[in-house]
């Protein structure tokens, strides 16, 4: 990834999603669609952008679909009322991302004082649709600030809510924290994590405040607030 972009590779101890803590420990690769073909490893790996786009494709589907379920879930007469802000998802102007992370094995006395696989934070759009390996580290704040590990169930997704779905729902819905913590056990750290998450993002320009007309948070575009957020973490 170079500075100013949002697609490409990321190495380890890039990003840093707590910027209290070390860079996280971790390496990512960033799918939008349309970044130019030579950020990826299309030798080595020739279906390389038609499986991410098909991947991408078919997680934009099912986001929807669940973005549909919110809204029918919280009353809102237009189940579609999250769609307005998403139109131009896989295109310019809205940066719905798909990134593939990978953990690698952490040797003893490698890491940094109070460095993570992936530091707290929550995510920054409106969901996140999160596919994770049965390794196992991944851990969500409850109400009351408690750490829940989100334990690995075979064959299903995790959805998070964004901090922009929070912003819309005037935080009935809430953006909580997660990390990914290393195992204690030895034999445990010595296996690597994989994950992959799809970034479901507002349009850049799109104005988001609370769908109920209520001023308890003030209106922010996803553009103004991941350059925020790029800054504080990179
Ligand atoms: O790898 C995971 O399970 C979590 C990834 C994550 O939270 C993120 O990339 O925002
Ligand atoms: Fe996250």
């Amino acid at each position: 990834m170079r500075k100013g972009e949002y697609h490409g590779f990321a190495a380890t101890e890039t990003e840093r999603l707590n910027p209290d803590r070390p860079q996280d420990f971790k390496e990512t690769m960033n799918y939008l669609p349309g970044c130019p073909i030579k950020d990826w490893p299309v030798t080595e790996v020739p279906q390389f952008v038609k499986d991410y786009q098909n991947f991408f494709d078919t997680c934009s589907h099912l986001g929807h679909r669940v973005l549909q379920s919110i809204a029918a879930g919280l009353g809102l007469q237009d189940i579609k009322s999250f769609q307005k802000f998403h139109q131009f998802l896989g295109q310019p102007g809205n940066l719905t991302a798909l990134r593939t992370l990978h953990y690698p094995p952490v040797k003893v006395n490698e890491l940094k004082e109070g460095q993570l696989r992936l530091g707290e934070h929550s995510d920054y759009g409106s969901i996140t649709l999160l596919f994770q390996d049965d390794v196992g580290g991944l851990e969500v704040e409850g109400i009351n600030g408690e750490w829940i590990p989100a334990t690995p169930i075979p064959g299903t997704i995790i959805v998070n809510v964004g901090d922009m779905l929070m912003r819309m729902t005037a935080g009935k819905l809430k953006s909580n924290r997660h990390k990914v913590v290393v195992p204690e056990e030895e034999v445990r750290r010595k296996v690597p994590r994989f994950s992959a998450a799809f970034f479901m993002m507002t349009d850049q320009e799109a104005v988001i405040s609370p769908l109920d007309g209520s001023t308890s948070y003030a209106p922010l575009t996803m553009g103004e607030y991941i350059n925020k957020k790029f800054a504080e973490t990179y």
